[in-house]
């Protein structure tokens, strides 16, 4: 019971790792950080309702979590081929297509909730 209890908190540890590594060093999530810190204070401005924020952040959280798995098939795939191969290729723009299905229904969600605010 004390292995299984040291070696979740280990994993955590390790999730926090790669959490703090994608924050700080790539650029993708970094743009995508910003795009959610202006819905955020959209957020304030318009002054949404609780159920607006559940559904806003559950799309950040849908489009950083899209985009931090996009990075770790990219670090693979420049690990195992690292020269230029059109499979390689198609793997990167498939993982890269699971970002744009997140991206456009977060913007459709965030589209749903300020139009309303918007047109007034
Ligand atoms: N080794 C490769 N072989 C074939 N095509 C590749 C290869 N590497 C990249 N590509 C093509 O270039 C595109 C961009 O790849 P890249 O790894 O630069 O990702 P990116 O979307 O620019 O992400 P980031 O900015 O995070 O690096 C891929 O979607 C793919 O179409």
């Amino acid at each position: 019971m004390k292995r299984f209890i040291i070696g979740r908190i280990r994993s955590i540890g390790y999730a926090f790792k790669g959490f703090f590594f994608l924050i700080q060093t790539e650029h993708a999530i970094i743009s995508q950080l910003i795009i959610a810190g202006i819905f955020t204070a959209m957020g304030f401005y318009f002054g949404i309702t609780r159920e607006e924020w559940i559904w806003q952040i559950l799309a950040i959280g849908m489009v950083l979590s899209a985009e931090s798995l996009n990075t770790a098939i990219e670090k693979v795939c420049d690990f195992i081929h690292p020269d230029y191969h059109p499979k390689i290729g198609i793997i990167k723009d498939v993982a890269s297509g699971a970002v744009t299905f997140a991206a456009l229904t977060s913007l459709i969600v965030g589209g749903l909730i300020y139009f309303p605010y918007w047109l007034g």
